[in-house]
């Protein structure tokens, strides 16, 4: 018997059942008899005590943590949700119940708008428990205690608690709730922790033994000694990819493919190094400003970049300029309501109507630039025409930035690879993106999350277009989506063309050593199989069967 999520990262784990606590009940309607006065006191001083608390964990941890308790921390100081509280309060309600429907409203709010934004709405339940659970006296609402390791399974884990686990005791993590692209999803990443989210395990009893197998997203029951076997031989076989000797990537005959770190906050930099990155191949500058209602200045861009370049000197660093809108909505670039964000004002469409941001993005990165060793390139996301790569090019070469690149994120950018790479010194392959166009499946919509699998064969013949289209020119292409992190599709990904590969730092040391299993004839066969089935499934078997073959 085993239960179906999807799997967030390659790790696999076995151990017990440990429920998380269940949030605190949903506060009466009834008076308390307190008055309004002494309510809204309450609630406030309540708000406070959490809000300090979220603040004293994001001080405790860096990089993507920090920045969601710090973000949870904010919500509780946000005057809209403090009016909402006190208008509940002053029509009669206890502290417990205004708090309970001011974030029940904003909530509403923010599921409404959906993608990204919707995704968060768990950020705000959790910030209402907690409140709820200080005002009446209930312990916080958090992970459990077992006493012994144990595999966390959670409706949604609230990010304040992935953000903070004791890694030394949750052996993995299972939720209920949650798409590819939740908090919860993130950090595990980050973190290197197994774990699968949206699976179907309610059924799941406190203290049972299961497997996590988050490579196949299965959670395995009552698992026979095979099971249990071929789960040590997989742990070990992981293991020994993370001890084997950190060296520059590169297949078995000994042609160079460069391995990258995906990077949102310069934070994150020191882990990559030790990791075994060898420099940085999507810097997404837009994370550093996700909160903002104004454009960042320069002199604090300037500073972030200068951090993130002085880690890695003589190194490859590639930044991208702000990708905005969609799921990475940036309230001074656009933020109007769209219909349909993903094909709307985003990324380079965006900076074009805003461009004094662009130009002063540009300005800042070549400053940093001039004070550290690193080799920086810069490029543009969402690029779908010839017209806009030459006119980013132009732009970021005025700058003083010589090395200007498009990622290839829609198909019509890949269709017409070699006039683009003609106007530009490289291309990065965004496969998150260039699935979610090529399949028509919103990349954050857990119901369509079959058809955002990059190993489709339509994905990869327009992947193939671009490497063909780089080789022909001598440019380089290189990949920066999720689907470099997976092994064996980053073997078919080289053989088709790309010439670097980027990633979450924690998928480097898998990659690094798949990739040293076959030649550049050899990756080219792979790529062959692949691209010959009919579909994502079949394309994947085929790779695998390739392999085995030999
Ligand atoms: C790397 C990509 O960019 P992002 O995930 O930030 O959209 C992509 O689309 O593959
Ligand atoms: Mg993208």
């Amino acid at each position: 018997m085993e239960f179906i999520g999807i799997g967030v990262g390659r790790g696999i784990a076995v151990g017990q059942v440990a429920w998380m606590a269940p949030p605190p009940a949903e506060p009466s309607t009834a008076a308390s008899g307190r008055g309004p006065e002494r309510e809204l006191e309450r609630a406030q001083t309540a708000a406070a005590e959490v809000a300090r608390e979220l603040r004293r964990r994001a001080d405790a941890v860096e990089g993507t943590a920090a920045e969601v308790l710090g973000a949870q921390a904010l919500m509780l100081e946000d005057p809209a949700v403090h009016g909402s509280v006190a208008e509940h309060v002053a029509r009669g309600a206890t502290a417990e119940r205004a708090v309970f429907e001011a974030f029940a409203a904003y909530r509403e709010l923010l599921t409404g708008m959906g993608g990204y934004l919707a995704e968060r709405a768990a950020d705000l339940a959790d910030v209402a428990n907690r409140v709820i659970a200080e005002l009446s006296g209930a312990a916080a609402p958090g992970v459990p205690d077992p006493g012994h390791p144990f595999v966390l399974v959670a409706n949604d884990l609230a990010p304040a608690d992935t953000a903070t686990l004791d890694l030394d005791r949750v052996l993995a993590v299972v939720t209920l709730e949650g798409g590819p692209t939740s908090h919860t999803a993130i950090l595990a990443r980050e973190k290197s922790l197994v774990a699968i989210v949206g699976a179907d395990a309610s059924g799941l009893v406190e203290g049972e033994t299961v497997i996590v197998d988050a490579a196949n997203g299965r959670i395995v029951r009552d698992p026979s000694d095979d099971d249990l076997a071929a789960a040590a031989a997989r742990q070990a076989e992981l293991a020994a990819e993370a001890m084997a000797p950190i060296a520059p990537g590169r297949l078995a005959d000994g042609t160079s493919v460069p391995l990258l770190a995906n990077l949102g906050d310069p934070a994150g930099a020191e882990e990559a190094v030790r990791l075994g990155a060898e420099g940085v191949g999507l810097f997404r500058t837009e994370f550093l400003f996700l909160g903002s209602e104004t454009a960042p200045t320069g002199a604090v861009q300037e500073e972030a970049y200068e951090r993130l370049l002085a880690a890695f000197p003589e190194r490859k660093v590639v930044v991208r300029v702000l990708d905005a809108g969609a799921d990475k909505p940036l309230a001074f670039l656009g933020g109007k309501h769209e219909e349909n964000p993903a094909l709307g004002l985003r990324g380079i469409r965006a900076l074009r109507r805003t461009e004094p941001v662009l130009r002063e993005q540009l300005r800042a990165l070549a400053a940093a630039a001039s004070r550290t060793y690193a080799r920086v390139e810069v490029m543009a996301p969402m690029v779908a025409t010839v017209e806009e790569a030459a006119w980013f090019a132009e732009a970021a070469h005025g700058a003083g930035l010589p090395v200007a690149g498009v990622m290839v994120e829609v198909p019509a950018a890949a269709l017409l690879a070699d006039r683009l790479l003609a106007a530009v010194d490289f291309a990065s392959i965004g496969t998150n993106d260039l699935t979610q166009y090529t399949m028509a499946a919103d990349r954050l919509l857990g119901d369509v999350a079959e058809l955002q699998d990059p190993w489709h064969p339509a994905v990869l013949r327009l992947v193939g277009a671009v490497g063909d289209a780089g080789a022909a020119l001598g440019k380089p292409v290189g990949i920066c989506g999720e689907a470099a992190a997976d092994p064996l599709l980053a073997v078919v990904l080289v053989g088709l063309g790309a010439t670097s590969l980027s990633m979450s730092p924690s998928a480097l040391a898998g990659v690094r050593a798949e990739l040293l299993r076959h030649s550049a004839v050899q990756a080219r066969a792979v790529a062959e199989a692949a691209l010959g089935a009919d579909g994502a499934a079949s394309a994947r078997s085929a790779a695998a069967e390739a392999v085995a073959l030999r």
